[in-house]
């Protein structure tokens, strides 16, 4: 199975770690790293660190794009991501590892005209001739229409793609009309879609029964873990006990998992084992990154899986 991952809006994540931080006080930072992401772009350095061709598009400043290209040919990611005028966001992640939080301020990103949104748009279909799964992750640029997803989602089904959607806010739920294969909110998008305050597990099983006509649906929430609902089935997955050294990330980390999973076609049970080993893997680190298989498959081992009885979506 080929992967397109698609970035509208990618990102240079600066992270720095400010223990016992203060906001509008003098704080004091122990660290930092800036890493090529934005929630395509990660969720594509953790399919090629778990040995998947995986294939990257999207929408990337031409003036500080070196950084993802480093990252592209390390990994082996083919490069599809079209150039346009202008610098790639930054987004400033705060982690606090004393006190377990991390505090992010995304930027809102380039803002992006009609010839380069249709550009983008040609692109994907050129790589629908030789790709079968397509994620499309993340927020829209300025500029962009936010009916894109649904746009794409539309074209993609019609030639028989499999399609992954990872947004929030109205891009998710117009995207949601055009029937993706998968979508995997957290409980913030989730509680945003339904017009609902969501806090638990109980809460989210409740939320879900106006989602329809999925074939994969995953709610995250954070260390409660997730809900994992196919065919009729539901389960909860609650994650291993791990230092967490950065959660940013961990949801492209889990849809990394997910698509791993519809990869290997597993059932509804080992795939959310197996996107959960993936989320704690990655959030031991700062980065994107999948650990060696054999941290893996421990972590694997550790997931708890509980299943559900009202599973149907
Ligand atoms: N503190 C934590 N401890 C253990 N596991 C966690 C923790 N935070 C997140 N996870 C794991 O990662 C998964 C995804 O996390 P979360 O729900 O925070 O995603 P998200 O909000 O989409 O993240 P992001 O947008 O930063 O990628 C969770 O379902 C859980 O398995
Ligand atoms: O503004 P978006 O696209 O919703 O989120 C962007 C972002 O927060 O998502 C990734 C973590 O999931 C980060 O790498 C990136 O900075």
């Amino acid at each position: 199975m080929k992967v397109v991952t698609v970035t509208l809006n990618p990102a240079l994540d600066l992270t720095v770690r400010s223990d016992h931080l203060q906001i509008g006080q003098v704080n004091q930072g122990q660290d930092m790293q800036l890493n090529p992401a934005g929630k395509g772009v990660n969720v594509a350095s953790i399919l090629a660190d778990w040995g998947l061709r995986v294939t990257v598009t999207g929408l990337l400043g031409e003036e500080n794009s070196e950084t993802f290209e480093r990252l592209f040919a390390k990994k082996g990611i083919a490069d599809h991501f079209i150039r346009i005028p202008g610098s790639t966001r930054l987004g400033l992640k705060i982690v606090d590892e004393a006190r377990q939080e991390t505090t992010d301020i995304n930027l809102k990103g380039i803002q992006v005209a009609p010839p380069q949104v249709e550009s983008l748009r040609k692109k994907v279909l050129t790589l629908a001739e030789t790709h079968d799964l397509f994620v499309l992750a993340g927020s829209l640029p300025p500029g962009a229409p936010e009916d894109l997803y649904f746009t794409l989602i539309r074209d993609l089904k019609a030639l028989g793609k499999k399609v992954v959607l990872d947004t929030s806010g109205r891009p998710l739920e117009l995207g949601l009309k055009a029937r993706p294969t998968a979508v995997k909110p957290n409980l913030h998008e989730l509680s945003q879609l339904t017009q609902k305050t969501l806090s638990t597990p109980e809460d989210a099983l409740d939320a879900v029964k106006s989602l329809q006509g999925l074939e994969w649906l995953v709610v995250s929430m954070g260390e409660q873990g997730a809900l994992f609902f196919h065919e009729g089935e539901a389960v909860h997955a609650i994650p291993p006990r791990v230092v967490v050294k950065s959660t940013v990330g961990a949801g492209d980390a889990m849809v990394a998992g997910l698509v791993a999973a519809l990869h290997e076609g597993l059932e509804v049970q080992e795939a959310a084992r197996l996107a959960t080993a993936f989320s704690a893997g990655s959030i031991q680190q700062i980065g994107a990154n999948l650990p060696e298989a054999n941290v893996l498959q421990e972590l694997q081992s550790h997931v708890q899986v509980v299943t559900l009885a009202s599973g149907r979506v």
